[in-house]
This record gives structure tokens, sequence and C-alpha cells, in this order.
């Protein structure tokens, strides 16, 4: 990695500004101030609740109360905006990134630094006064597991009527032994449902709604808001991706392999099941690759526990969903589930999922070639990537404040020459919004506020294919 001058903090490799959490015009100014704090305090409160239980003069005890003293010095740095000190080493490969990048930005306060790059931080450290214990209960422990499974729960209605809806369109449109369907136009419609649904399950991250209700959560992803959403799509390029799912599709005489780097647990993880079924029993890949995170990541990130709580919750709905009244005697959850258990434990697995170390760095995704070599080799070879979410989307654009009518493949700068098909679905949390026609941003935001790149309220489907063209 080159290093960056003292001058270029508010710039990247591309020479665009970046959100910066000194700038009272970027989003980051108010998280670093306000989420930031508040994160911490609920990783505190989780911990008390977790030592209570906790016998006194055990290992574990002593340990829980460091970890419980580092937090607390955590939060009065990001209160009192210190300076950020490197990561103490817990054992991964990737400190060494963070704490290079840091000392080229050096000095940097919480509330005046590089918003990615701090705020991976910050889950990084987290991470840390786990990780850095002897004992297996700390470094294995998910602070937010509860806050997850509670999410899941409280979607049980939303979920349910979810599969049941695949269930019906698979028996429509897909004959499961052969994976065909009768005409084009069909599986067009399907997976234009099928991307908006995985796209606006992305709203309700835990992050975003650290308290919410019930009704809330559920009007935020049941159908209905789902229809209403569909107009405050900014870019939508399913066509081409349509377009090329069916070419892959009948390239039956070799491997075929799509990836996603799945975002959420819980409700946006069961969207993310109902796509790769779709796409595994209608025959347009031959294998999918989950990407989730190694260890706790942005409140409500998917690790392998994550991916396994909703696999059970879904063999399992009656011992889950209990506030669910008749759904959990359901039988479609357990069809559903039988139906991924077929391609986890088919031979050779039809799906995995796998957890890079990468994908918690705070690196943007140009960078790839450098410090995850096979990781890249491996989304070279697949025939699309899909990326979900706010942070993937701000780390394939770098953080760059680009103006909106910046076209995406300009916004990806170097992703664009590494052979890759990118496919981005994300609700927009975040400063920038790019691929929008020019004149768009005065229809979408006539008073010009700028609250609809941040709100979580409008969504792109972008595409990008840099895989050279066959002649
Ligand atoms: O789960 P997602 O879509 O990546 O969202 C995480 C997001 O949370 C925030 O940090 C706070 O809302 C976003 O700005 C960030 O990108």
């Amino acid at each position: 990695m080159t290093a960056r001058s003292k001058e270029d903090l508010w710039h990247l490799e591309s020479g665009i500004d970046v959100s910066h959490s000194g700038n009272q015009a970027s989003i980051a100014f108010n998280v670093a101030r306000v989420s930031w704090p508040k994160i911490v305090s609920t990783v505190i409160e989780n911990l008390n609740v977790a030592l209570s239980s906790v016998e006194q003069d055990t290992q574990i005890r002593a340990e829980g109360d460091a970890i419980f003293d580092e937090l607390q010095q955590l939060r009065s740095e990001i209160d009192r905006s210190s300076t950020i000190p490197p990561l103490l080493g817990d054992g991964g490969n990737d400190i060494e990134g963070y704490n290079m990048e840091l000392e080229t930005l050096r000095p940097v306060s919480w509330h005046n630094s590089p918003w990615m790059y701090t705020e991976c931080y910050l889950f990084r450290r987290l991470q840390t006064c786990f990780a850095r214990r002897k004992s297996e209960f700390w470094q294995e422990y998910d602070i937010w597991a509860e806050q997850k499974l509670a999410n899941t729960k409280m979607s049980g209605k939303v979920i349910f009527e979810l599969v049941e809806w695949f269930l019906a369109l698979r028996s429509r449109f897909i004959d499961p032994k052969n994976g065909t369907s009768p005409l084009l136009a069909d599986h067009r419609i399907a997976i234009e449902d099928l991307l908006q649904i995985s796209l606006w399950g992305n709203t309700a991250d835990l992050l975003s709604l650290l308290a919410i209700s019930p009704e809330e959560l559920q009007s935020r992803q049941g159908f209905q808001a789902r229809k209403h959403l569909k107009n405050n799509l900014v870019v939508d390029d399913t066509d081409q991706v349509v377009n090329l799912l069916e070419q892959v599709r009948a390239e039956t005489h070799r491997d075929r392999e799509i990836h996603i780097v799945v975002d959420n647990a819980g409700f946006e993880l069961i969207s993310d099941l109902v796509l790769v079924a779709y796409l595994l029993c209608g025959n347009f890949t031959d294998k999918i690759v989950l990407h989730g995170k190694k260890f706790p990541w942005y409140v409500s990130d998917a690790t392998q526990n994550d991916f396994d709580t909703v696999l059970s919750s879904l063999s399992s709905p009656g011992a889950v969903f209990t506030d669910h009244g008749r759904l959990g005697e359901s039988s479609s959850l357990p069809t559903f589930y039988s139906l991924i258990r077929s391609y986890l434990c088919s031979n050779p697995p039809r799906l995995t999922f796998t957890a890079d170390p990468f994908w918690t760095t705070a690196h943007p995704f140009a960078r790839l070639p450098t410090f995850a070599h096979n990781l890249y080799k491996s989304l070279q070879d697949a025939d699309l990537v899909i990326f979900k979410g706010d942070l993937n989307y701000r780390k394939l654009i770098a953080g760059g404040r680009w103006p909106a009518d910046t076209p995406f493949e300009v916004a990806i700068g170097p992703l664009k020459d590494m052979n890759l098909r990118i496919l981005t679905l994300r609700t927009c949390k975040g400063d920038t919004c790019v691929g929008l026609r020019k004149g768009q941003v005065e229809e979408i935001d006539p008073a010009g506020k700028g609250e609809w790149t941040r709100n979580g309220q409008f969504g792109v489907i972008s595409f990008f294919d840099g895989k050279p063209k066959e002649a």
C-alpha cells in the first residue's frame, strides 16, 4: 500500500473527497457523535447482562471485568474525541493493515477522521476487546447475538409470508427436476421481484435501528412496503442482470458460480436465501458462495453462527417464532429449510457459507488484489458477484463523495479493470449515491435537503460487467 500524506486525509487514491467525521456536511459527523457512542453503550449494557450470570472469582468473570474497563475507555475516547490509538494484537493478520493505515492517516481523532476507516476500526477494536482474552468463552462471544435473534423472531410474520410466496413461485415457474421454465418473461418478473426483496431486506439493519418496535420492523419488511419502495429505486440495472443470468443459464457445459457478499443476519439473510434458492433450482448457476463475516460486525452482519441460527429457525420454527401463534406449526419454513439443506449437503455442495478476513478490514474493495489475493481470484472466477448493503457499496466506491451523476464504473475506480462482474443491491444510508441521470437528483429532492442518500428510503440495483466481451 502506498503511504498517504496528511494533505490527502480527505482524499483517496482517486483524489475525490471521502466522507469524514470532521465534515459537518457529511453523515459521518453525526454518526461519530451519536451512533458510535450508542453502539459502545449497547455493548456495555449487553456485557453487563452477560456478566450477571457469570460467577464471581472465576477467570471468565475477571476477563469480563477487564473487557468492561476497556469498553468504558473506548466510550470515553469517542466522547472526548481523543487521538485514535493503534489496535492491540489479538492474533488476527488484519491488525497490521489497520495500524499501517492509521499511521498514514495520523494524527486522527474520533471526530476528525475518514468515516469508513474509523467505523471499521471501531468494530475491529470492539472485537479485540473480546478476542484478546484467554478463555474461549469471550473469544467466541457474540455481544449482539441476542439482538440478532430477537430481530429474527420479530420478523416471523414477514419471513413466513416471504417463504410461502417463494414456494408458490417455485411451483409455478420452475420444474424442480430439470429447472426448466416456460418463458423467459416469467423469469424476468420473478428475478425482478427477488432482487428487490433482497435489496429492501437491507432497509432494517440493526445499526440504523438500535431500538425498533415489531410493528415498525414489519412495516418496513412486508410486501406492501416493498411495492411502495419499488418507485424509490434510483438506479435500476435489473434488465442487464436478467440478460446475464439467462446467458449463464444456457452455459451448462462449464462450472458456473455466483458469489454473494451478504450483509445482515435475520430477515435480510432469509431474503438472500430466497434469491439463492431460485437461482439454484432454476439452474441459473451450479453453485453459490455466500460470504459472511468472521466475527460480529456492524451489529447485525451475518456470521457463520447467524447463518446456522437462521437455518434452525427455518427447520424448527416452533422453537423460535413462539409469539406468532400457529406460524410455528406451518410446514412452509421446514420445506424451505430442506431445500436449502439439500444444496448445502449435495456432493459437491451447491451452496457454501464462508467468511474471509478481508470483509472485516477497512479496505476499499479496489485493494482486493493487494490484501486478499486468493479471495480476489475466486471472485474473478465467478460469473457474478453480488454485494449487499450500504457498507459494501461504500467500499466499492472507496467511500468517495462522488457527484450523483458519476457513472458507477467511474466511481468503482480500479475495480473496473479487475475482470469482475459486480452487482450491488444497496439501500442508501450514506453520503453518496452514483449512477444517476443528470437532473435526476432535482426530481428526487427538489428542496436539496440531501436526505435521500441517507434515510434508507431509496435504493440502487447497479451492475457493472468488467469481464472482457467474447469476440
Ligand atoms: O448494513 P449496511 O447496509 O451495510 O449498513 C450499515 C450502515 O450503518 C451505518 O453506519 C449507519 O446507518 C451506515 O451508514 C452504514 O453504511
